[in-house]
């Protein structure tokens, strides 16, 4: 039984009658395939990716388990579909951000007329001055008040300042007056947080000449429940959206490298300024 995510925070969406991505009960994720070259080129992508990435780093892209021929969620009939593990699954109320990494979403390959339209995108957000933007987000704050989820016209306008806020939201029990970062430790921080992913990540950013990753995002997500809880596997780091991803050709990804360590800078500083107790130890 296909069904409209319902922790989907950026992208096409399956709403009002559009051709959006479908999860199912079974823990996966299917993604419309674009008619255009964006389809042939993440389908190409994922058919081949794990052979070229080594071992420790294919736990950062969802898994890929083929194409199926799927009920299209626009009504226009069969239509075939990405099928990847859905990385909310098992999550009761994630807190998730999509961040778009690079200071520059275009690449010399596109047409004119789509540099144009995305370079618009980059000027008008954090994407230029800092290297990344937050494309979409939920934080859950509580039974009573469920999701922060600001609309896509909000988060197009973060600032540098609004990314902080969220930076420290995203890692916080309350938001409100202002957010207490008491996850910060446990999410960002420790040998296998948030923080020594992203820089996992980075150490083979700093080799990899196999792709260039344009216009691709971070997909960060935890549950708070889980962590107040003791359970484990509190937190992801995933990698997603490879519709524009291309063969690197011997050369260093500079633009997701960059955008990269700017984004470890953003979230260190959660860490430094906030040096707050584990939030196992705050509860016991
Ligand atoms: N494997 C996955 N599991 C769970 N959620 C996912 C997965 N892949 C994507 N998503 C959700 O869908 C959103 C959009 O994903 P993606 O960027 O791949 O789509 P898109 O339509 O190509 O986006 P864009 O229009 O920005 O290019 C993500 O922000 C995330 O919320
Ligand atoms: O970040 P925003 O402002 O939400 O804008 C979207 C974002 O730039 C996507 O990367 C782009 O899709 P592609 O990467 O697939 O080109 C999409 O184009 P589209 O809506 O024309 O498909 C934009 O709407």
């Amino acid at each position: 039984m296909f069904k409209i995510p319902k922790h989907q925070v950026a992208g096409h969406q399956a709403i009002d009658g559009n051709l959006g991505p479908l999860v199912d009960d079974s823990g996966r994720f299917y993604k419309p395939l674009q008619d255009d070259e964006r389809g042939t080129t993440e389908l190409a992508f994922y058919q081949s990716f794990s052979s070229k990435l080594p071992h420790h780093i294919r736990g950062f892209f969802p898994v890929f388990y083929g194409t199926q021929l799927v009920e299209a969620s626009d009504g226009s009939g069969l239509h075939p579909h990405l099928v990847l593990q859905d990385i909310t699954s098992n999550h009761l109320n994630p807190s998730i951000l999509d961040v778009k990494i690079g200071s520059r979403t275009w690449y010399p390959e596109a047409s004119e007329d789509y540099i144009q339209k995305v370079l618009e995108g980059d000027r008008l957000t954090t994407t230029v001055t800092l290297g990344f933007r937050i494309s979409g987000l939920q934080i859950y704050e509580s039974k009573e008040s469920g999701y922060w989820k600001p609309a896509r016209k909000e988060v197009k306008s973060f600032s540098a300042d609004d990314v902080r806020l969220v930076l420290r939201k995203f890692v916080s029990l309350n938001l409100e007056p202002e957010p207490d970062c008491c996850f910060a430790s446990t999410i960002y921080g420790g040998c296998s947080g948030i923080l020594e992913q992203l820089l996992e990540l980075k150490a083979w950013f700093e080799d990899q000449t196999v792709y260039h990753f344009h216009s691709c995002s971070l997909l960060l997500l935890f549950d708070k429940e889980s962590v107040l809880n003791g359970r484990t596997v509190p937190f992801k780091v995933k990698l997603i959206d490879f519709a524009h991803t291309v063969e690197a050709k011997g050369v260093i990804d500079h633009n997701f490298l960059g955008g990269l360590c700017s984004f470890i800078k953003f979230v260190s500083e959660v860490l430094t300024d906030f040096k707050v107790p584990t939030i196992e130890a705050r509860f016991n």
